[in-house]
């Protein structure tokens, strides 16, 4: 255990105790990690116990000849033991492979050469702030912790690296005490002969235990962790599933037989299996480490029962809820509302249920329903959880415009765009519009196959300027590579929503845009939103030319047209489908109506439909600037012709960027939909919370807060 030359706060306890030769318990404050690589000095007769508190006794010494640290070893040193254990030298070693990337700024975490080529291999020179701020407390305090950082920051190794780390060491002291054992019984005298008993007993030895389990509120989710964390357990020897609905039974059921260490899983499916009496799974309440990621989200009430009734079984048990880890984290973990103005107006607000809960109220709200003790809370989201490399902007319009604006930003601003509605009737719409002005667009949303899912998600991940229509099951989480814009089609419904949907776009430092679109009875959400987030201003409006606009209304309104032709033809399809259907039910010819019916309303249709298409083909392939147009603009400068030549593409982001002054200062200044109250200002440090009940404890963590800033 690497808790060395921290700092340490002396802990009251029980003078009763001192009798037995205690001298007394400090609790590791900062843990010092990199004094350790200088002095190589280390606590001997420490005891962590699971609160993270540190129990210590008088000896200490120093390490005897400690190695120096980065030695070079082999290939073949690399590959993990039967159960990812790891050897004393390769917890200092790292690989000639992993040297391409400099891991010096990982090597305070004690990560055994396993992990550490993994980490290199992915190129990540460096923990992430939120990865910075946990991994210690985790790793060296084992500690609880509940983390709030922005969106594409890195939180999912910020509880995947403690969890590995964590079931390395349990393996390893099972080792141990394995060893002991075997020593033991090839001394006893042991007959051979097995009764039923032992057999059944042998069988429950024999399971392989489960140690951790990660939940997450979309199976996209749990399969893109999954996959995370695989990466980073290669040389491990830990295996790690997933468990969600959609998947074939007979699969989950052979996957779990093979007894992996993590399971990844939605709620609803792994509760089925559970009650099912999956034996690997009925190991849940033992298990040491759990990871609740879209906490918020998945706390929400009455969104995930299955959650609350797994929450119930695994913390019935006092002593294994001791034992367990706990990992919390989200980017709106903090985020809190701003009462509704006729809330507001009514006086002082008496019901505790609709009083503006603070984040602090939030949190325990969180840590006491999951039963976590003491734990560490890193919050770096500054209240709004949008990462500081997106650039955010609107488009306001009447509502019938929306689809003119979408196709004119598709077309003007080609790169990998996601598309969020709200609702799956939306989705399926402008899929179905988009498709006719050749965007070939990708639908997401519930009621799709799972299969179907994967297989867009990965289409769109991996086509260059691909669209993917879809509502939020796509906000939370996914981590699709170089979205480069997000466009909220539809004001999103809650603050959470909008930073969930707009952090698939500018992750991991990179940057990106996000544009919503506001029609007039979507104001009022998108100024809730603002306050929300805390916003110093109105977001810029999102520069259009207009000329450009208007030609190309013809073809959205073509589209629109052959859109509900189509649907017509369906109908008719249907209608007759379903006269067929009841005829051959009753055993009756319908020839002479049937061909009438199809002639007249099926046939008429078919026809507009062909003429209609063509009509939309030829308009797609024209220039469509106005005769005698200059193209001279001071903000869109090239020349311009059809929709299709490359020359017309303009960068959306360097677009904004170059024309947020000129927005909001001086041409939209009366357009302004929100004007900022006199908030906090934000600080970019992280905030400490001190979790508290009562109304006074509040107060002061308010004015601490205050005063910090
Ligand atoms: N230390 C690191 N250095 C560089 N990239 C990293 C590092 N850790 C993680 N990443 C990458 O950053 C991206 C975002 O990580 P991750 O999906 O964990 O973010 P997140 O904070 O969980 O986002 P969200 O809130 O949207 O779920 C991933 O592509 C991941 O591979």
């Amino acid at each position: 255990m690497n808790v060395i030359n921290a700092k340490w706060k002396p802990v009251p306890i029980d003078r009763k105790l001192f009798a037995e030769g205690l001298i007394g318990i400090e609790e590791c404050t900062e843990y010092g990690q990199n004094e350790f690589n200088k002095k190589g000095s280390v606590e001997t007769n420490l005891t962590v116990v699971d609160n993270g508190t540190v129990l210590k006794k008088k000896r200490k010494t120093e390490i005897q000849n400690q190695p120096k640290k980065k030695q070079k070893i082999q290939e073949n040193d690399f590959r993990p033991s039967q159960n990812g254990n790891t050897s004393e030298i390769e917890e200092t070693s790292v690989s000639s492979e992993t040297k391409q990337c400099n891991l010096d700024a990982w090597s305070s975490f004690g990560f055994p050469s396993t992990i550490l080529r993994a980490i290199g291999e992915l190129g990540f020179s460096e923990p992430t702030a939120i990865q910075k701020l946990t991994l210690p407390p985790a790793i060296l305090g084992r500690k609880d912790i509940v983390g709030a950082a922005e969106t594409g920051s890195g939180k999912t190794l910020a509880f995947g690296l403690p969890i590995l780390m964590g079931i390395l060491r349990l393996k390893e002291n099972q080792t141990e005490s394995s060893l002991v054992k075997d020593d033991i019984s090839d001394e006893s005298d042991i007959e051979d002969s097995i009764n039923e008993t032992d057999l059944d007993l042998k069988k429950t030895v024999n399971l392989k235990p489960l140690y951790a389990l990660i939940l997450t509120p979309t199976r996209e989710l749990a399969m893109q962790i999954k996959n995370h964390i695989t990466a980073i357990a290669k040389y491990t020897g830990i295996n790690v599933v997933v468990v969600v609905g959609g998947m074939a039974a007979v699969k989950q059921e052979r996957i779990l037989s093979k007894g992996p260490e993590i399971v990844v899983a939605t709620p609803g499916r792994l509760w089925e299996l559970i009650q099912q009496g999956n034996l690997h799974l009925s190991q849940i309440d033992n298990i040491r480490f759990l990871a609740i990621d879209e906490t918020d989200r998945m706390l929400e009430k009455g969104h995930f029962q299955e959650l609350n009734d797994l929450l119930e079984r695994i913390n019935l048990d006092k002593d294994k809820l001791k034992l367990r880890q706990n990992f919390v984290f989200s980017a709106t973990l903090t985020l809190v509302h701003d009462l509704p103005n006729y809330l507001k107006n009514k006086g002082q607000i008496k019901s505790k249920k609709i009083a503006n809960m603070t984040p602090e109220q939030k949190l325990k709200k969180i840590v006491d329903a999951l039963g976590l003790n003491d734990p560490k809370i890193v919050d770096i989201s500054e209240g709004k959880g949008t990462s500081e490399t997106l650039t955010e902007s609107r488009i306001t319009c009447r509502i019938d415009e929306k689809d003119l604006y979408l196709f004119y930003f598709i077309k003007r601003h080609p790169g990998r765009t996601l598309v969020f509605c709200n609702s799956i009737g939306c989705v399926k719409r402008l899929t179905a519009l988009l498709t006719l002005l050749n965007c070939h667009p990708l639908p997401l949303h519930a009621s799709m196959q799972q299969r179907q899912r994967l297989k867009n998600i990965e289409r769109f991940s991996s086509i260059e300027n691909s669209i993917l229509i879809a509502t939020d099951v796509a906000a939370r989480g996914l981590d699709i590579p170089q979205i480069d814009h997000v466009l909220h089609y539809q004001t999103p419904r809650t603050s959470e929503n909008y930073v969930h949907r707009s952090g698939r776009t500018a992750r991991a430092s990179r940057e990106g845009i996000s544009v919503v679109f506001i029609e007039p009875t979507e104001i009022r959400r998108y100024i809730k939103l603002c306050r929300t987030l805390g916003k110093a201003e109105d977001m810029p409006i999102f520069p259009v030319q207009e000329n450009i606009l208007n030609a190309v209304k013809k073809m959205i309104n073509l589209a629109r047209e052959l859109d509900k032709l189509q649907l017509q033809v369906k109908k008719a399809n249907t209608e007759m489908g379903w006269l067929q259907k009841a005829a051959d039910d009753m055993d009756v010819i319908v020839d002479d109506f049937s061909r009438k019916y199809d002639t007249k309303e099926t046939q008429r249709y078919k026809k507009l439909l062909d003429f209609k298409k063509k009509q939309l083909a030829s308009l797609l392939s024209m220039p469509i600037i106005p005769k005698g147009f200059s193209g001279k603009h001071p903000l869109y400068s090239s020349a311009l012709g059809s929709f299709n030549e490359a020359k017309n593409n303009e960068n959306a982001l360097d677009l904004v960027k170059g024309a947020a002054p000129k927005n909001s200062q001086e041409k939209h200044k009366n357009r302004r939909l929100f004007k900022p109250k006199n908030r906090e200002k934000q600080t970019g440090h992280p905030i400490s919370y001190k979790l508290t009940n009562t109304k006074k404890g509040v107060e002061k963590n308010k004015k601490n807060r205050k005063n910090k800033r």
